[in-house]
């Protein structure tokens, strides 16, 4: 008899909510579209909705080519608010802090133009988007900081540093 294999765990429920745990402080706020014969509309953000409401105090847009991937990067005092428009993206992030419930957890996250959302990350977990596209995929971020352009608030991990394989690609 051919080996039995591995048994497949549970991942979402009948309403389709996703089970898997995230990082500690990980918030994650799937998108709804509204869509007519002239065209869609997607709310990128609203503070009603009473999550990640910090003020919005910068907003930028950001690329990934196909075949690539952006990061490992953490922050140290920035939190990110990552809202995926177009493409298809895997943002895979893990949990830094030696302090944390969720201390070397990895989650990987799957947002699309087919399945947009919103995903705030605190500081210190770094996170990784990968583009799983054909096509130049595009998020916004909303940090909860502007960008300090003379002094960065942005680290830099070699892939070899976490314990995640990123398929393919070239990252940075
Ligand atoms: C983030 C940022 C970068 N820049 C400049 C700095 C640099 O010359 C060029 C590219 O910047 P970076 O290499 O930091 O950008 P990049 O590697 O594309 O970083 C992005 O990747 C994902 C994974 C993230 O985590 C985000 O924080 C976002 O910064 O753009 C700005 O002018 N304004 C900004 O707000």
């Amino acid at each position: 008899m051919l080996a039995e294999g591995t048994k497949d765990t549970s991942t979402v429920t009948a309403s389709g909510e996703r089970i898997e745990r995230l990082i500690d402080g990980v918030i994650l706020r799937y998108a709804v579209l509204q869509t007519d014969e002239r065209g869609e509309i997607t709310e990128i953000f609203d503070p009603a909705w009473g999550v990640m409401n910090a003020p919005l105090v910068y907003v930028y847009a950001a690329s990934v080519r196909p075949g690539r991937h952006k990061g490992w990067v953490y922050h140290k005092q920035q939190s990110d608010r990552m809202f995926v428009l177009s493409g298809f993206l895997k943002i895979v992030l893990y949990d830094l802090r030696e302090d944390s419930p969720t201390k070397g957890m990895i989650n990987e996250i799957n947002l699309s133009e087919r399945k947009r959302g919103l995903i705030h990350i605190p500081p210190h977990v770094a996170h990784l988007v990968q583009n799983v596209g054909d096509c130049e995929a595009y998020f916004v971020n909303m940090p909860d900081r502007p960008y300090d352009h003379a002094d960065p608030d942005k680290f830099r991990i070699a892939k070899d540093r976490i314990p995640y394989s990123v398929a393919g690609g070239r990252g940075w």
